[in-house]
C-alpha cells in the first residue's frame, strides 16, 4: 500500500475532487455538559437527557463539554501521535501492510489499495480495547495512549447511558444489548499535512459515517471537520477543551433509524499541518447488532437486519469510502407492510 509520505498532489485532489469542499461556519451545534448529566439535580439532569436525546435525533453530532479528561492527556496523546507520523518510513513499515482489521494500521487515506478519490490524510488505527495494541515506538505512545483509551471509553460509556435514557430506556439497556462491557475500543491519529498551495481546499477524509457506536475527536486547533446537518455541509468549530462526539452506523442501527450516524468529512488545505485524534467505542465484536425490540414495536417498520458487529466493520473498511454505503447494505426496503432485505447490493466503490 502506498506509504504516507506518498500523497496525492494538489491537483488530484482539488476542492472539485472534495465535491465542493466549501462549507458554512457551524451554528447551533449542540453542546452537551457532561457534568449536569452525571451530577446534576434531578430536573437539571432529565433536561440535560431530553436535549442529549435531540442532538442525537437532529444532527447524530455534538460537543461535549465538563468531560473530565485532563488536558494534559490530550496535549500528551496529540503530541505523542505527531511524533509518530514523524518516525522514519523503515519504523512505520511493517504496520503499512496491514490489512483492515489488523489490530494495528499506519497508511494512508481511508484504505488506499481501495480508494476512489485520494485524500490528504495519514492514519493510525490502533484498538485498544478488550485488548490494547500499540506499536512500540514512539517509546512513550503505549503509556500515554493505554491511558488516553481508558479515560475516553468511560467517558464515552457514561454518554451511552444518557443516550439510552434518551429513549426513555434503562440506563444500562444499549449497554447490554451491544455487550459493551467487553465494547471494542479503536483510537485513531490523523494527520493532514500543511499544503504548499494555501488557497486551494482539499480533500482530507471523504464523506462518510463511523462504523462504530459513538467517536470522540478533537483537533489540534486547526479546524477542517465537516458535519452534514440537513443536507448543508457545516465547518464544526469547537469550543475550548471540548469533545466532538460524532454517532456511529451502530447507533443507528440498534435505534431503529432514529438516531442517525452522521455524515461528516475533512477538507484541508491550510498553511498549517491538521491533526485530529480519535477514540470510537462500538459493540463486542461478536454480538449481532439489530434494532431493539422496543424501537420497533411487534416487529413493524424494521429499518435494519441484524449483522455481526466484527463483519460489519470489515465490510466498511475493506471497501472505498463512500458515504453511507455499508450502512444501506443491510438497511430493509419496505413494500408496504413486506420486508425485503437490500443484501444483494454491493457498495458502490
Ligand atoms: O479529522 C477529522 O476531523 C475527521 C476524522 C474522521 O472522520 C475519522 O477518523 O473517522
Ligand atoms: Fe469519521
Amino acid at each position: 500500500m502506498a506509504a504516507p509520505s506518498r500523497l496525492p498532489s494538489n491537483e488530484e485532489q482539488s476542492a472539485d475532487a472534495a465535491g465542493g469542499g466549501s462549507a458554512t461556519p457551524s451554528q447551533g451545534i449542540p453542546v452537551v455538559d457532561l457534568g449536569v448529566l452525571v451530577n446534576g439535580a434531578a430536573d437539571e439532569r432529565s433536561r440535560a437527557i431530553r436535549d442529549l436525546g435531540r442532538a442525537c435525533e437532529d444532527w447524530g453530532f455534538f460537543m461535549v463539554t465538563n468531560h473530565g479528561v485532563p488536558e494534559a492527556l490530550r496535549e500528551a496523546i496529540m503530541d505523542t501521535s505527531k511524533e509518530l507520523f514523524r518516525l522514519p518510513l523503515e519504523e512505520k513499515k511493517e504496520y503499512m501492510r496491514a490489512k483492515p482489521m489488523d489490530p494495528i494500521r499506519i497508511g494512508t487515506g481511508f484504505y488506499s489499495v481501495v480508494d476512489a478519490v485520494p485524500c490528504r490524510r495519514d492514519y493510525l488505527k490502533m484498538f485498544s480495547h478488550p485488548e490494547f495494541h500499540c506499536p512500540e515506538k514512539p517509546a512513550k505512545l503505549r503509556e500515554i495512549a493505554m491511558e488516553y483509551g481508558t479515560c475516553t471509553r468511560a467517558l464515552l460509556l457514561e454518554l451511552t447511558k444518557a443516550i439510552s435514557e434518551s429513549l426513555g430506556l434503562a440506563g444500562g439497556r444499549l449497554s447490554e444489548a451491544l455487550n459493551l462491557d467487553s465494547c471494542f475500543q479503536i483510537l485513531v491519529g490523523n494527520h493532514y499535512p500543511a499544503c504548499s498551495r494555501p488557497d486551494e481546499e482539499a480533500l482530507g477524509l471523504s464523506a462518510h459515517s463511523d462504523h462504530g457506536l459513538l467517536t470522540l475527536l478533537f483537533q489540534n486547533g486547526v479546524d477542517g471537520l465537516q458535519v452534514n446537518h440537513n443536507g448543508e455541509w457545516l465547518l464544526a468549530k469547537p469550543l475550548p477543551g471540548s469533545f466532538f462526539v460524532i454517532a456511529g452506523d451502530q447507533l443507528e442501527i440498534v435505534t431503529n433509524g432514529r438516531y442517525k450516524g452522521v455524515l461528516h468529512r475533512a477538507v484541508v488545505g491550510g498553511e498549517q499541518s491538521r491533526m485530529s485524534f480519535v477514540s470510537l467505542i462500538g459493540p463486542a465484536m461478536d454480538t449481532v447488532v439489530e434494532p431493539l425490540p422496543e424501537m420497533a414495536p411487534d416487529g413493524r417498520g424494521l429499518e435494519f437486519r441484524g449483522i455481526r458487529y466484527r463483519d460489519y466493520m470489515e465490510m466498511q473498511q475493506s471497501k472505498s469510502i463512500n458515504e453511507k454505503t455499508a450502512l444501506d447494505i443491510i438497511r430493509m426496503k419496505h413494500q408496504g407492510e413486506m420486508l425485503t432485505c437490500q443484501g444483494g447490493s454491493t457498495p458502490s466503490t
